[in-house]
């Protein structure tokens, strides 16, 4: 069953407004003039503005942005995840400041659809048992949406406003406002991402209440942002969901390591050719790693041989902060992760160590002890410069030692299908003469075009 509209009739009793008070208030997304009302019922609104009434008769000119938000003790002030109305709010005075016009009038008596607060929560208490947002309403006893919006209509006019853009995805709203004499020239869905905790509460609105379908939302987008998305569309979008959601989410440090040597464990040959990278199938998840990290680290060695930049490439995507752990500071000023191209870098080098004039502002040199390069040190350095997730990118040997050294949450070992026979080491490090102490974790393996990818998930062990 869909809900077509509002259950209340708006044009039975009028809500005559007031206009009681006004002053200002400044907020996260900049000062708001903020003018409170009283209807003829004594609930008490506001309407909080920027930018408008400003032809010489005090109207407002042409269709500002207008949210018209239903008071929710629980999302708005508790940031409930049950719901998504704080984070619309948010939205809303975030998109009316980025054009310095526009309106949010905040409407008391709305509260649970406007069935209350009480009310609600005893809705809430039947959802929890599996009844779902628009049965909740009407099991007990009351409409699924009790909301009128005539005093919404009279503040806005007060303000001068005729026509709006309208930020909601409820078309009911749009029906109201248009009947009660406000022209909404365009409405448009406040881009909030789905949670996990909403998922089914947004569902039932769009399925049951004829709330708008989000767009299909970029998943890659999202998790850049720090989201995954709650209901990935299957294929890539799930699949980047799956694989790096994690990553993007986590708070706090995190540490992963990655590593693509041969089948028999090198990552080049003897005499340092690393041709068996030129052409990696993993690519595009190196990419992403970096995408989704603060900063990335890499041994000297590994940039004297490849001269690698370590920017994102061919994803979209912000490049992460270089580190390059170089005791006798042998990289040039030559090298790529020393160019001056917008990405910072720590150059991370030994107290003595000869280190050229002439370096970009972009080029930080940390000093440390010769003896002190221990991958905890190096990690305590990047976090309190506020690089909290990390990837370690190589080569064998600085990978070896962050895994040695146990700081490595994640590894991402691939191998490429081929063999070296000998050459520069992969993941090495001192082992145990007893097999059963061999390092192991819960893995998840990827196909990488040729490529395949083993990642030992270390934190989940600990
Ligand atoms: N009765 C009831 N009310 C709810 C529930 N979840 C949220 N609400 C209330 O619903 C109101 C917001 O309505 P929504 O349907 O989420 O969104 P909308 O305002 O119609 O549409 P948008 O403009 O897109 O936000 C707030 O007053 C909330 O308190 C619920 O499970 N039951
Ligand atoms: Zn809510």
């Amino acid at each position: 069953m869909s809900i077509q509209s509002t259950q209340f009739d708006s044009s039975a009793v009028p809500a005559t407004v007031e206009r009681v008070a006004e002053t200002v208030l400044p907020t996260r997304h900049g000062t708001f003039r903020m003018i409170g009302y009283r209807d003829s019922g004594g609930t008490e609104h506001v309407a909080l503005a920027q930018g408008i009434a400003d032809d010489a008769d005090g109207r407002t000119t042409g269709a500002p942005l207008v949210r018209v938000h239903s008071e929710c003790l629980t999302g708005d002030a508790f940031g409930s995840r049950r719901c998504d109305c704080g984070e619309q709010l948010e939205a809303a005075l975030a998109a009316i400041a980025e054009e310095g016009r526009g309106v949010v009038v905040y409407v008391r008596g709305h509260e649970g659809r406007g069935i209350g607060l009480l009310a609600k929560l005893k809705a809430y208490a039947l959802q929890d048992q599996g009844v779902d947002t628009v049965d909740a309403n009407t099991a007990l006893g009351l409409p699924v949406d009790a909301r009128r919006y005539d005093q919404a209509a009279e503040i806005l006019q007060d303000l001068g406003i005729g026509a709006v853009r309208l930020l909601s995805g409820n078309p009911a709203k749009e029906e109201a406002l248009e009947d009660l004499g406000i022209a909404v020239v365009e409405r448009r869905n406040l881009p909030v991402p789905d949670r996990a905790e909403n998922a089914g509460y947004l569902a039932t609105k769009r399925e049951r209440m004829r709330h708008d379908a989000p767009p299909v939302a970029d998943a890659w987008e999202s998790l850049l942002e720090g989201v995954a998305p709650a209901a990935p569309a299957p294929g890539e979008a799930e699949e980047l969901t799956h694989r790096y959601g994690y990553l993007a989410q986590a708070s706090g440090p995190l540490v992963v390591g990655q590593l693509r040597q041969s089948l028999d464990g090198f990552i080049a040959s003897r005499s340092g050719d690393a041709g068996l990278h030129e052409d990696r199938g993993d690519h595009g998840h190196l990419q992403r790693l970096r995408a989704l990290v603060d900063a990335v680290v890499v041994g000297a060695s590994t940039v004297l041989a490849e001269d690698c930049s370590l920017a994102v490439e061919d994803v979209p995507g912000r490049s992460p902060v270089r580190v390059v752990l170089d005791a006798a500071a042998r990289v040039g000023v030559a090298a790529r992760v020393l160019a001056d191209d917008g990405v910072p870098t720590l150059w991370i080098v030994s107290g003595d160590a000869i280190v050229p004039d002439g370096l970009p502002a972009s080029v930080e040199v940390v000093r440390l002890p010769a003896e002190d390069f221990a991958p905890r040190r190096v990690l305590d350095i990047l976090q309190a410069r506020g690089l909290e997730k990390v990837l370690v990118e190589g080569g064998g040997n600085t990978v070896s030692r962050f895994l040695e050294a146990g700081v490595l949450d994640r590894l991402y070992l691939t191998t490429a299908p081929v063999l070296v026979g000998d050459g520069v080491s992969g993941i090495r490090f001192s082992g145990s003469d007893v097999l059963a102490e061999a390092r192991t974790a819960p893995v998840r393996r990827f196909v990488f075009g040729l490529d395949i990818c083993t990642e030992f998930n270390f934190a989940a062990t600990r």
